[in-house]
């Protein structure tokens, strides 16, 4: 619809208006900054950084229902810069004008509901949310979209001049970087730190098909991330990983499209997110606090971070029960089926700290959790999802291995219902299936195949007496007429049909 077909009413908050009072606030120290140029760290203390809007309490001059009503109606409208995340401009980036908005078709991704065998089966209710069907394939465009949409006001609006983005990545964030940076070019340009062979043949692939410059360096994601970190510090480079803030409120989108989806009804439900560098965590706690601070949402909702037992910083950080106890020590990560989040030490754990305090005092109680599962869930649990009718990746299958394993220990109860984020698209990690299903896998991963799940490709190549057809050796008459019947005769034999 275009918006002068809206009531009157309705028309006056349609379109969002560029506003807000952005600032970069210190998690340490509480020092603010100006937007004006991109920070990562504090200038004062070095801590991380998020961007709150210093007016946000100006949105409480609509009702919750207000917005309820504003953001639904905005599902109908036909401008490319609201079909994707930017449908909740005033909540994300306000200062952000619609003519720099980049929308590569980003967000919106589907609930699906697992099928009544699939919840009988593990005893659960459950969804997931396929994040892996956004552009590039994961959850990182969101942070992207946001990200990159701020660097192209900058450009456009703000005279800046030519920018070469960096970021240090496992697989997706290069994707979603190397994506969104090459539709800005030539004013940006893209560069990408990969550890050399820990990053799958289809990620590495994107970033080199988008263009960038894709730099493999030894060891593992969290010595690119060092890296690239010192680039940010020393050089003239915009750091495109979640240390940068923007990147944080472009991935709350996720926790408003869970919102909306379930009519803004949040009540009883639970969601789960695996945690690797621990932004995507950080922005769905970020998200669903502002709901519920403009009184969109009545509740807020459990949220449990997933960890491998390969890479469980945050695990371990939280088994203590004492807040004033605990102490945070970075891991030295083992090879996980869950690439994505095989990170020892998260850039934004001071923000999970933060974030995760500020989540429980406004709900009132405990509402954060991090459990931890091992390579063989994960594994099971993706293919048990797959087949299914799923599309979940080796972190979708974290996830759910990471639902049961909440179940187990009582955080969540019956009649809960868990939202189960499916981070990437699973063809990014058929190599790990592959290994399962060949039983292949190296031993430190740790992972057995359980036969019923095993799947394998039948050949039915060479039948007796039976001329068959090749590459470039096709069958004609007679023969290609005998080649259908006795292949047919083969394969029905094999797989018991009845002849009618
Ligand atoms: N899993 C990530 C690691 C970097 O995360 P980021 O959100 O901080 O960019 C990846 O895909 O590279």
């Amino acid at each position: 619809m275009r918006p002068d077909q809206f009531a009157p009413e309705d028309q006056k908050h349609l379109l969002p208006q560029p506003g807000g009072d952005l600032v970069y606030r210190c998690l340490d120290c509480g020092s603010e900054h100006s937007i004006s140029e991109l920070l990562y760290t504090c200038p004062s203390c070095g801590e991380v950084l998020l961007i709150e809007d210093k007016g946000f309490d100006q949105l409480k001059k609509l009702s919750g229902a207000q917005w309820r009503r504003v953001f639904d109606l905005r599902r109908m409208l036909n401008i490319p810069a609201l079909k994707g995340i930017f449908r909740y401009a005033e909540l994300l980036a306000p200062v952000i004008p619609l003519d720099s908005v980049l929308y590569l078709g980003e967000g919106h991704t589907p609930l699906v509901e697992a099928s009544d065998l699939l919840k009988g089966e593990l005893g659960a209710d459950f969804c997931f949310k396929n994040d892996g069907q956004n552009p590039s394939a994961s959850f990182k465009d969101r942070g992207m979209a946001v990200a990159l949409s701020y660097i192209n006001y900058l450009v456009k609006h703000q005279g800046a001049g030519e920018i070469l983005s960096v970021c240090a990545s496992t697989g997706d964030t290069s994707a979603a970087a190397a994506l969104y940076a090459s539709y800005l070019a030539p004013e940006v340009k893209s560069a990408v730190l990969l550890p050399q062979g820990k990053v799958t043949p289809a990620q590495l692939s994107q970033p080199l098909g988008a263009g960038a410059r894709v730099l493999e360096i030894p060891g593992v994601f969290d010595d690119c991330m060092k890296v690239v970190e010192h680039l940010a510090d020393n050089y003239q480079v915009a750091l495109l990983n979640s240390k940068n803030a923007w990147r944080i409120l472009g991935q709350e989108s996720y926790a408003y499209e869970v919102a909306q989806d379930l009519d803004w009804d949040l009540t009883g439900r639970v969601i789960l997110v695996p945690i690797g560098n621990a932004g995507n965590i950080s922005a769905i706690m970020s998200g669903f606090m502002k709901l519920h601070q403009l009184g969109i949402i009545d509740e807020l909702p459990k949220v449990i971070g997933v960890q491998s037992e390969h890479a469980d910083p945050v695990f371990r950080y939280y088994q203590e029960n004492d807040p004033g106890k605990r102490v945070w020590r970075p891991v030295t990560v083992q090879p996980s089926v869950a690439q994505a989040a095989m990170i020892g030490n998260p850039v934004s754990m001071p923000r999970v700290v933060e974030l995760a305090r500020r989540y429980e005092a406004q709900a009132g109680g405990p509402r954060v959790y991090v459990v931890q599962v091992s390579e063989q869930e994960i594994m099971d649990h993706m293919i048990l999802a797959n087949r299914h009718g799923h599309v979940v990746c080796t972190q979708g299958g974290e996830s759910l291995a990471g639902l049961l394993r909440a179940q187990a220990a009582g955080i969540v109860s019956a009649g809960e219902k868990a939202i189960c984020d499916a981070t990437a698209h699973h063809l990014k990690f058929v190599g790990f299936q592959q290994m399962y299903f060949e039983n292949t896998f190296p031993p430190d991963y740790g992972v057995k195949p359980r036969p019923e799940l095993v799947n394998r490709p039948e050949e039915v190549l060479a039948l007796a007496e039976q001329e068959m057809p090749g590459p470039g050796r096709p069958l004609s008459g007679e023969a290609f007429a005998k080649f259908v019947k006795a292949t047919a005769l083969e394969v029905a034999a094999r797989l018991g049909l009845e002849k009618r």
